[in-house]
């Protein structure tokens, strides 16, 4: 019997929404369906890959630059031939999408494959609940995004009421009047929604996602020219951070609490500089929330600190400079009670 074709689903949506956090929500609960991941990252450095080392089957990922743009189809063919080939134990492959990519771009380089062995799976857009109406009106590339999904999951309902939940479904409506919307916190949907996606089947009605109409919008947005892409991206920018010296705990939170203006997004671990603490802590900003995670270096893993900020109309150097100020210099002194700023927005995972 032909083997079926593995269907390669694609989760989109704005930085922060919750793609990485869903993804490993589905790795943890496969069912032992086997996933095969892309990951991309804005940044160089590709801290969502790093996010989710360690639950996946197979893992590619691209960093540095915007899979929609950066990629074409053969690159992306490259990509799935390392997952999806006839001695491939892949049942599924999930692409997860930088939070700035244009998943248009993302399904022609799908549908475009000359891979024999797989299949487009649909695209799952992500809505962070809380942010998605100021969102959405700052970027109305945003909305029409949903338009394309064939699922919405609208996330972070833990953090907005019920009239505001209402509010935020209707809004995602206004823009997708066919697809499922799935409302859930910490992005735990029932994994077998993704995989069970009908192989082989056309893209919904009611959006033209033909080939030819994809490869006619990709020459459109080109004639508009490509150099200033139109896309979300064209305004954002990232910020690269790494520090092989340790971190004072009380500077990194008075800088992350007085943002530099314009980054909405900051990720990474950090290696902090205090006697007797010997914990890794994973860093998450998206808008206003600041996020430490608790977790613990691997054996021989180097402490250092990476971070990623994303955001528009940043002064990198002002930025950097920043981050630079918290490096704890040699000799000096850290007083332990410095780590109960962090420990103020700390989970364990
Ligand atoms: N309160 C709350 N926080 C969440 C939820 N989902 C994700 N988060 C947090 O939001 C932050 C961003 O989540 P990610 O999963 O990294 O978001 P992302 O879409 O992958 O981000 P980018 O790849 O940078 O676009 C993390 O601190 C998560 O723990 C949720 O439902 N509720």
């Amino acid at each position: 019997m032909a083997k079926k074709r593995i269907p390669v689903v694609i989760v989109a949506g704005f930085l922060g929404s919750g793609k990485t956090t869903l993804l490993n929500h589905v790795l943890r609960n496969n069912r032992g369906v086997r996933v095969g991941v892309i990951v991309n990252d804005f940044g160089a450095v590709n801290i969502d890959s790093m996010m989710v080392a360690g639950q996946v089957d197979s893992m590619v990922s691209l960093s540095n630059g915007c899979m929609c743009c950066a990629v074409d189809v053969s690159d992306m063919d490259d990509m799935l031939d390392r997952l999806a080939n006839p001695t491939s134990q892949i049942d599924v492959v999930i692409v997860e999408a930088s939070g700035l990519a244009e998943p248009r771009n993302m399904i022609r380089l799908v549908l475009g494959s000359r891979n024999p062995h797989v299949v487009y799976g649909g695209l799952v857009v992500m809505v962070d609940g809380e942010q998605f109406e100021e969102t959405s009106a700052r970027h109305p590339d945003l909305g029409k995004h949903v338009t394309l999904a064939d699922l919405v999951v609208l996330n972070k309902t833990d953090r907005i009421d019920e009239p505001r939940l209402g509010a935020v479904k209707q809004l995602v409506r206004d823009y997708n009047d066919r697809a499922p919307i799935l409302a859930t916190a910490h992005g735990r949907i029932e994994p077998t929604l993704l995989f069970d996606q009908e192989p082989g089947r056309d893209p919904a009605p009611g959006e033209q996602l033909t080939l030819d109409r994809l490869l006619l919008d990709q020459h459109e947005h080109c004639d508009e020219g490509c150099g200033g892409h139109g896309h979300l991206h064209s305004s954002y920018e990232s910020v690269d951070f790494a520090s092989a010296d340790p971190i004072d705990p009380r500077r990194l939170v008075d800088f992350l609490e007085s943002r530099p203006v314009g980054i909405y997004r900051i990720k990474g671990f950090v290696h902090f500089a205090v006697p007797g603490q010997s914990r890794k802590f994973e860093v998450q900003t998206v808008g206003p929330h600041i996020r430490f995670t608790s977790t613990r270096w691997e054996s021989g893993e180097e402490r250092t600190t990476q971070l990623v900020l994303i955001g528009a109309d940043i002064e990198p150097e002002k930025a950097r400079a920043g981050l630079e100020d918290c490096i704890v210099s040699e000799g000096e002194d850290v007083d332990p009670g410095a780590m109960l700023g962090v420990h103020r927005y700390t989970v364990t995972a």
